[in-house]
């Protein structure tokens, strides 16, 4: 059973201070704890906000990696890249930005390369910081042909290269996503979802776990650790 806690928002200026506190709690704690913090960060429009406040914050920025939980293939000058817009919102705080996809027409490569590029980096995340999508995918993992390499990678392998099918209507480009390994590793999971359909869809999921037919569902079901969800309902 996924013990999830929900912080619920009426506000979205609450719900981006709320959240912005709390990934800024996880990155001081880290830093206090072992000199440096990593932290995997979502993609979509939900995070923009937070994402803008997280970077006024006084933190040890310098001692910060961050990594994309996915990202598009795509140039990482195009609007589509999830490491541009955190590059934009962060390289500025000094924390270095750590980008994982490559333009390779076989996504199994690109995968190869991120996860080989992710191998370099000090494990498990501090954080990783899930979106959902209304067809219930998390980071890049979607109901499809790649579902089950992303669910069944061992825990060794922390991204794989994914081709939705069909192609996501909002960035209709293959990608590399971190695992569900890669994600139920992390020290602390966190989710911010965003309207009245996403949060009934994930307590499906929740209530569904590891037969449910949403992706989240089959990602979180396996979490150990308790996941915080931050919803606005704005
Ligand atoms: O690369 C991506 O698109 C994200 O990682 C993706 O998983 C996102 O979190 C959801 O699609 C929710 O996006 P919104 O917050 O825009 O609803």
């Amino acid at each position: 059973m996924i013990e999830a806690e929900w912080w619920e928002y009426d506000d979205p200026a609450a719900f981006a201070e709320a959240v912005a506190g709390d990934v800024g709690f996880i990155v001081e704690s880290a830093v206090e704890a072992r000199g440096q913090s990593l932290i995997a960060l979502p993609g979509g429009s939900t995070p923009r906000p937070v994402f803008a406040r997280l970077a006024e914050a006084r933190l040890p920025w310098k001692k910060t990696t961050i990594i994309p939980t996915d990202d598009r293939l795509v140039e990482v000058q195009s609007e589509l890249s999830n490491v541009r817009l955190l590059a934009e919102s962060f390289l500025s705080t000094g924390a270095r930005v750590f980008p994982v996809a490559t333009i390779n027409p076989d996504v199994k490569l690109a995968g190869n390369a991120a996860d080989a590029r992710l191998q370099d980096l000090s494990w498990p995340p501090d954080l990783v910081w899930l979106g959902m999508g209304e067809d219930g995918h998390t980071a890049s993992i979607f109901a499809g042909p790649d579902l089950d390499e992303a669910l069944q990678a061992p825990k060794s392998r922390r991204m794989v290269g994914v081709r939705p099918d069909p192609l996501p209507a909002e960035a209709p480009v293959p990608r590399v996503t971190l695992t569900r390994a890669a994600i139920l590793s992390a020290r602390t999971i966190l989710v911010t979802i965003a309207g009245e359909k996403k949060k009934a869809l994930l307590e499906q999921a929740i209530a569904d776990g590891a037969g449910s037919r949403l992706p989240i569902g089959r990602v979180l079901a396996e979490a150990e650790q308790p996941i915080d969800i931050h919803w606005c309902r704005a």
